[in-house]
């Protein structure tokens, strides 16, 4: 591997994939000159069949994106509510930026679907965008990102882990509602040269950024967090501090937090004792007492949760190394029932 930093078209567009409460977050911050959001192409299927022109078998070099050709660029217009400092106070601002009709000049793909969104929507933007542009996935849990990095293995993929917290109350209201730390490491081996540059470039928003190497590690550490309240707010829907309390809570989280550790053992090598897995949970349970999860805002919003890539992907370890897991199994089976 080659210890060099790698510069890529600082002047080149940062193209958000994933127009949520994330993928606005960072749009909002970043550059404005640089930024758009790439659309949903399912959604352009009648403008792709006309167009009937295919992509560029892979090679992604082409440099320009013919399904789009013709489209009229359209503005995301929305506010940003800052209200992450209690220092400043509430501040609002109106962010208005491009949907991209081309990915020909993009120099920096970020990932802000749902994790199970993940994979469908890079299939359908990947092979028009250059093979030496880096990718930042940004999804919670584990899973999405080792599907992304098996199908395009020779790509610089990268991962964020973040404790940024963000919501939208309404369609056009982005509330930066925590303000956090990002840490972004790589995922496969020719991401390592990009890691700085992409660094220095989410920097460029004011948010902490951090570089991590072994970021794999911060997104189990992260994992056990979500495993140990996502699913139980759900359940008894209430706010994250409320679970502490609940009988639910109290007579599985010893058996959920033996499990846990084990697994992180059997995968990243950490040996934590059960207890101080339960710690943390309940630290951050405590931390963000008020806070609604974001399996809990899915469950009531109707929405698919993310309960597949953070106590389903504990499950599927468990599987894979002959651990049982019938607590996490137990979360599963209820969340999806709900
Ligand atoms: N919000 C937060 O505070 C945090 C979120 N995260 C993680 O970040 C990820 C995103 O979360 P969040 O922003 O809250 O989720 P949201 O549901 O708000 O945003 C996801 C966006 O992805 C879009 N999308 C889905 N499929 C496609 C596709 N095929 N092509 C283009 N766009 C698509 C959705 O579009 P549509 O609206 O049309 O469905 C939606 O706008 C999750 O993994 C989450 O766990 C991590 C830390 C904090
Ligand atoms: C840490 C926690 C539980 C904060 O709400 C979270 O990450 C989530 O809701 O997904």
């Amino acid at each position: 591997m080659t210890a060099g930093v790698k510069r890529f078209g600082d002047g080149g567009q940062i193209a958000i994939l994933g127009a949520g409460s994330m993928g606005r977050l960072w749009a909002a911050l970043l550059p404005s000159s640089r930024c758009g959001f790439l659309p949903r192409l399912d959604s352009l299927g009648q403008t792709a069949e006309r167009s009937n022109i295919a992509p560029e078998d892979g090679t992604g070099h082409r440099g320009s994106f013919s399904r789009l050709e013709g489209t009229p660029e359209t503005r995301c217009e929305y506010v940003l509510v800052i209200s992450a400092s209690p220092d400043t106070g509430v501040a609002r601002t109106l962010v208005n930026l491009p949907w991209l009709c081309s990915a020909a000049d993009i120099s920096l793909l970020l990932v802000t679907t749902k994790a199970g969104d993940t994979l469908s929507a890079l299939e359908s933007w990947l092979p028009y965008i250059a093979k030496d542009t880096p990718v930042v996935l940004f999804q919670n849990g584990l899973g999405s990102q080792q599907a992304v990095t098996e199908r395009w293995p020779g790509r610089p993929i990268l991962a964020a882990s973040t404790t940024e917290g963000a919501n939208r109350p309404e369609p056009d209201v982005l509330v930066h509602a925590g303000a956090g730390d990002t840490w972004v490491g790589p995922l496969t081996d020719s991401a390592y040269d990009y890691t700085e540059s992409v660094v220095q470039q989410l920097a460029q928003s004011g948010l902490q950024v951090h570089t991590e190497n072994s970021i794999v590690q911060r997104l189990w550490q992260k994992l056990v967090v979500n495993a140990g309240i996502n699913a139980f707010t759900a359940l008894l829907d209430c706010p994250n501090g409320a679970i502490v309390d609940a009988p639910l809570y109290r007579q599985t989280i010893d058996g959920l937090c033996t499990e846990i550790a084990a697994l992180l053992q059997a995968n990243t090598g950490e040996r934590t004792a059960p207890q101080a897995l339960r710690k943390r949970i309940e630290a951050v349970a405590k931390s963000t007492t008020n806070n609604t999860s974001s399996m809990r805002a899915d469950v009531n919003a109707g929405r698919k949760t993310e309960i597949d890539f953070i106590n389903g992907y504990l499950v599927q370890c468990g599987q894979r190394h002959g651990i049982a897991t019938p607590v996490n199994q137990m979360l599963v089976q209820r969340v999806q029932a709900l």
